[in-house]
């Protein structure tokens, strides 16, 4: 139990060399800090010996209390042997509560489930993984996010430690037990895991406001090795699966080149048939984690012009003419988004992924989770600037009110809101199909409305990133500090509004194939 003091002691140190100061009933001597404090000596030798929470938060993001200022921490305030009170007899009823509630209930800044509103998609089992990704990610992600993004890469400990917390595991689809190192979040047995389960994952992920970070994690191995795990030979499983779920290695998907993303069918990167093996030439471009990845899933050309002539073959890091090199990006900077020259490496037949020239197929299998994974994603991002800006509206003042009393601010609020849980439900309805639909018709009836889905979740985080860094105003236009987040993501909508399918693309083709599977079921148009 920590040293209490009464706030009388605490007014006896308010000079330069004995300075305490209160934070949130924390008591801190800050007499070594006085000459380190970015926000100036004066401030804090004004706030000596005086609870300062208001100052603090007023100018501060919490992680500072925990990164920075644990250092100086000497006690709380209260009385040294004072029984503590019981509370145990005092029962808070709250006449509004319905149900469970989970998180701070900032509104709209956890899904409405977690505010204690009913619904039909989940259990205790997703309780389970709620709060063990929770608790991983807010004692091993949050704290360290803004420097590790600042330093454009994750530290192998992260990768290891996201891996025993059975991270990975939980981020690829189904996977046969015997290649789970670690068990998965909440203990969930492999077979019971489920899209749910999966959106819990992901979605508490990003909670960190950094698609850097989630991208850094699971960017590579989410979209890189399914189609390992679908189409792959068990000697492709063997060398590959288990490594990379264990965090030992890492896998990356490279499929876009320099002269066309979206247009698959057109990839020029080359595979000749040499006989024993398979002689690849060509570029990749905008690969994450390519950087750093030990394992390429590379879509090459082995056949005839289009669609039909494309195949999947596994490169790894050792085979000669591979070379990476980090992209400068506007955003996701620890995921490592390479350009990678493939020159004359030499690919043993046997890491044919699947059959030849089935290639698209794969790819057309892998972008239907992939892009649930993006909406997820993005959506949560949008949500990270509602969140935090209903907290900044609720310190910051202008003209003599906190911005929360401004109309126009409650305006902008509304507008972020109103997307971001249209945009949830919808993908937790897509979510509810991929569980109930036949696996073999998904692509066709799903690829439409996840599509039209992708571009509304980046639609709706563009939307939500410019307004909240509206609302953070000049906090939001330097990086580090109470606007961090905001600033961060509003660097990073491209990243999720241009791959797996760019806005133009995806709206296009979910009007085309919805109104192609609306003519099948009979449609009078
Ligand atoms: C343990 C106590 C404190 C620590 C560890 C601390 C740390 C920091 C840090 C790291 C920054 C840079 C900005 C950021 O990363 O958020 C900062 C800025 C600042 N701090 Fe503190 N601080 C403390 C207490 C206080 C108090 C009590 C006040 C006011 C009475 C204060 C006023 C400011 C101001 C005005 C800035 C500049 C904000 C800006 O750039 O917009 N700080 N502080």
């Amino acid at each position: 139990m920590s040293k209490k003091y009464t706030i009388e002691e605490v007014t006896k140190h308010q000079q330069a060399d004995d300075c305490w100061i209160i934070v949130h009933d924390k008591i801190y001597d800050i007499s070594s800090f006085l000459n380190e404090h970015p926000g100036g000596k004066k401030v804090l030798l004004k706030a000596g010996g005086t609870d300062a929470t208001r100052q603090f938060d007023a100018f501060h993001s919490p992680a500072v209390l925990q990164n920075i200022a644990a250092k100086y921490l000497i006690g709380e305030v209260g009385v040294e042997n004072q029984e503590e009170a019981d509370t145990d007899d005092v029962v808070d009823v709250n006449p509004l509560q319905v149900g469970e509630a989970y998180g701070d209930m900032v509104p709209f800044g956890d899904p409405m489930w977690y505010q204690d509103w009913f619904s039909p998609y989940y259990n205790d089992s997703h309780r389970k993984v709620r709060q063990c990704v929770r608790e991983f990610v807010e004692r091993e992600i949050m704290p360290n996010t803004h420097e590790w993004d600042e330093a454009k890469q994750l530290p192998a400990e992260i990768i290891e430690k996201a891996a025993k917390a059975g991270i990975f595991a939980s981020v690829v689809g189904h996977v046969d037990a015997e290649y789970v190192p670690y068990e998965l979040p909440g203990g969930v047995p492999i077979a019971d895991f489920d899209a749910f389960h999966h959106i819990i994952v992901a979605d508490e992920l990003s909670r960190c406001g950094s698609g850097g970070v989630t991208w850094g994690l699971i960017g590579g191995l989410g979209i890189g090795l399914p189609p390992i795990l679908h189409f792959g030979s068990k000697y492709l499983k063997d060398k590959v699966v288990r490594d990379c779920l264990a965090g030992k290695k890492s896998i990356c998907l490279a499929i876009t080149e320099p002269s066309g993303g979206s247009d698959v069918a057109g990839l020029q990167t080359e595979a000749k048939d040499m006989g024993d093996h398979y002689l690849v030439n060509g570029e990749k471009k905008w690969i994450t984690n390519g950087t750093f990845a030990d394992f390429f899933t590379v879509a090459v050309r082995t056949g005839e012009p289009g669609f039909n002539g494309i195949s999947f073959l596994l490169l790894e890091r050792s085979m000669p003419g591979i070379k990476t090199t980090q992209m400068k990006c506007s955003g996701v900077w620890p995921s490592g988004t390479a350009y990678i020259t493939l020159e004359d490496v030499k690919v043993p037949k046997e890491n044919l992924i699947g059959s030849e020239n089935k290639g698209f197929k794969y790819i057309m299998h892998n972008f239907n989770s992939e892009r649930m994974g993006i909406v997820i994603q993005a959506n949560r991002f949008a949500r990270v600037c509602v969140e935090e800006s209903l907290k900044y509206a609720h310190k910051r003042k202008t003209f003599g009110k906190r911005l929360i009393d401004h109309p126009v601010i409650r305006n902008k609020l509304a507008h972020m809101i109103r997307q971001v849980e249209a945009t949830h439900a919808w993908m937790e309805s897509l979510a509810y199909q991929t569980i109930h639909m036949p696996a073999e018709i998904q692509a066709v009836r799903l690829g439409g409305p996840i599509a039209l889905c992708k571009a509304q979740s980046t639609q709706t985080f563009e939307y939500c990133a410019r307004e909240a860094a509206q609302i953070f105003g000049g906090l939001a236009y330097s990086r580090g500090g109470q606007g961090e987040k905001v600033e961060r993501l509003y660097r990073e909508v491209r990243a999720f509004a241009i791959p797996g399918g760019s806005e133009e693309i995806m709206l296009d083709l979910g009007v085309r194939q919805s109104v192609k599977v609306g003519a099948f079921m009979g449609a009078k148009m």
